[in-house]
């Protein structure tokens, strides 16, 4: 370890000036050692200043750095009382430094108080208990430009002119390394503010590019702005980054497709396909083939081999619908596919394996359909994985009208018409209890418009202001006796608010006109008892059989579609099948 004390001391013998140029020399390299540290600049200058004091004996020691627009920027002191150059900084010598900063030239004075660079109050800032004070100050040069000044200052013993220009070639030599490492920080934060600068801009696109819930459900075509339905897509969009499994819940109509291909979107495998299968609408044998696939001449009919769905979905995504309807034979060929991966086609041997993620969903009780024995509990433990309800259209009625307004731009679109919503009409729309969920939503407003007259539609135009929405009677019929398991959450396809159930069971009331109501909360809020029951035969609404039996027919009497054509749930169809005793065709 040097001791400078002792080596400064030797300096003050005029007979060993030859051991200055030895101290000047451990001073550069000392001083060298601490600008190439990696501290903060300004730490760094007020180091060099420390050991610089070591040096040259100054009393006070200053540097100044000049910003680009050639003020100060950066000022360190050493010898300085405390805080006095953060407090007071016009008491540094403001037109010496200005001097040398001008001139471009060191700057020696031996007596501050009788040179006029130095005002009364430099004099008493650098001599106040009035001794006399030397003062040397070289400019701080980066390349050709001078970025701010050193300067010291000390008692003055009268020493010779010789011994002062030793110091300040000495102060130059220290002048030009910080000037060296000024250079070195001011490039260095410069590339630092352009990176930071890039990497915000970077963050920026990435936050546009990347697709948040809301966008990727727009793009998908889910509307709504509930804290219910973001609730969803929040949970929807951290599922997505996994591949776990995902059962989708919730009623008929509640959007459990669409979903289902907003989580696929959101998903790594979003340029792979997606793939759905209905599971209720195909008989096993069929849904077998469909789902795995068939080798050439596996039974009548297989002319050519044909890939399933699960080969098909390779990468991708298989959206299977309607699951609980699977028989329990098929349950378990299911159940093998899952936990290994493997499968066969129709009447094939060789193995094959499908990288899939699946995606499940059911309107019904699973948990009771284990209970019961008609679900295997192993294959519902492995499609449950992430189990996620989606709310019924009743429990999110703030989002009626931006669906409903939709609907109708929608049909607009499709058939040249410039329908509008009455006021009237929302609030008939925003208090109905829709059953059939966004699906009976979507129904109501196509039929509405088709048949509306006028150019505003009025709350009489809607088929419940006429006496005529099949859903609301249906659902008045089985308000009391069907209702959806607590189980998976709540409220199902028939249970009906407290008030609505109310009403059903109170006796019939004279028939009221409901055409024009005077109420339009009231219209289907909770289907009055006084609606006639149009599958009462004895009642007799042979319309709505009509539209029945068409609907069976369209769907080739699968059920669930027959209810998704009516924009009903499949159990409110078997209901109505029931109720007009309509012999289901198998075929
Ligand atoms: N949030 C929504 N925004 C826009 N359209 C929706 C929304 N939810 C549902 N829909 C529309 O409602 C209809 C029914 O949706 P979907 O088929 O996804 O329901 P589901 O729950 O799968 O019904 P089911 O159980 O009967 O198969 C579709 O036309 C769908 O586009």
């Amino acid at each position: 370890m040097i001791d400078l004390d002792a080596l400064a001391a030797t300096k003050q013998a005029p007979s060993q000036r030859i051991q200055l140029s030895e101290i000047a020399l451990i001073g550069v390299y000392e001083i060298s050692k601490i600008l190439t540290a990696p501290t903060r600049l300004e730490t760094t200058l007020a180091n060099v200043l420390n050991l610089l004091s070591s040096f040259l004996q100054m009393r006070h020691g200053t540097i100044v750095l000049l910003a680009d627009d050639g003020g100060p920027e950066v000022a360190v002191g050493a010898g300085w009382s405390e805080d006095s150059l953060s407090k007071t900084p016009q008491r540094y010598p403001e037109r010496a430094i200005g001097q040398i900063i001008a001139t471009d030239v060191p700057l020696v004075v031996h007596n501050v108080a009788d040179h006029d660079l130095f005002d009364a109050s430099d004099v008493a800032a650098l001599a106040s208990d009035g001794v006399k004070v030397s003062f040397m100050g070289v400019p701080i040069r980066a390349g050709d430009k001078v970025v701010g000044t050193l300067t010291v200052d000390r008692i003055w013993d009268g020493e010779s002119v010789f011994r002062f220009d030793s110091d300040v070639r000495f102060l130059v030599m220290i002048a030009n390394l910080i000037g060296q490492t000024v250079k070195l920080h001011r490039v260095v934060a410069r590339d630092r503010d352009r990176l930071i600068e890039e990497s915000h801009r970077l963050q920026k696109e990435i936050t546009k590019l990347q697709p948040t819930p809301t966008s990727t459900a727009q793009a998908s075509g889910i509307i709504g702005e509930s804290p219910a339905i973001r609730s969803v897509l929040d949970k929807i969009s951290i599922v997505a980054r996994s591949n776990a499994t995902m059962l989708l819940r919730g009623e008929s109509g509640t959007g459990k497709e669409l979903f289902a291909r907003a989580l696929h979107e959101m998903s790594p495998r979003a340029s792979r396909a997606f793939v759905k299968v209905n599971c209720a609408a195909l008989a096993e044998s069929v849904l077998e083939s469909e789902l795995f696939g068939h080798e050439k001449g596996a039974f009548t009919g297989a002319v050519a081999t044909r890939k399933g769905r699960f080969e098909l979905a390779d990468g991708g995504t298989l959206f299977l619908d309607e699951i609980g309807e699977i028989s329990s034979s098929f349950q378990a060929k299911l159940l093998r596919v899952l936990q290994s991966g493997e499968f066969e086609r129709v009447g094939g041997t060789k193995t094959l394996k499908a990288d899939v993620r699946l995606i499940a969903a059911t309107n019904k009780n699973l948990e009771e359909a284990v209970r019961n024995g008609e679900f295997r509990a192993d294959l519902y433990y492995r499609i449950s994985v992430v189990p996620l309800l989606l709310p019924p259209l009743r429990e999110r009625s703030s989002d009626i009208p931006l669906l409903a307004a939709r609907f109708l731009e929608q049909f607009n679109e499709e058939n040249g018409r410039e329908l509008a919503f009455s006021k009237q009409a929302m609030q008939v729309l925003k208090s109905c209890y829709f059953p059939g969920n966004v699906r009976e939503l979507e129904n109501c407003v196509q039929r509405t418009a088709t048949f509306a007259a006028e150019a505003s539609i009025v709350a009489s135009d809607f088929a419940c202001g006429q006496d005529q929405c099949l859903s609301a009677t249906l659902w008045k019929g089985k308000a009391s006796t069907d209702p959806w398991p607590k189980a998976i959450g709540g409220l199902g396809p028939f249970s009906a608010p407290p008030a609505a159930v109310e009403a059903y069971r109170e006796p019939p009331q004279p028939a009221r006109s409901i055409a024009a109501p005077s109420n339009p909360e009231a219209l289907h809020a909770a289907p009055a008892a006084s609606h006639g029951d149009v599958f009462d035969r004895a009642g007799g609404d042979d319309s709505e059989r009509a539209r029945l039996l068409e609907a069976m027919e369209k769907s080739g009497w699968v059920q669930a579609k027959a209810a998704r054509m009516m924009g009903l749930t499949p159990r409110q169809i078997g209901y109505a099948l029931r109720k007009h005793a309509i012999e289901i065709k198998k075929f």
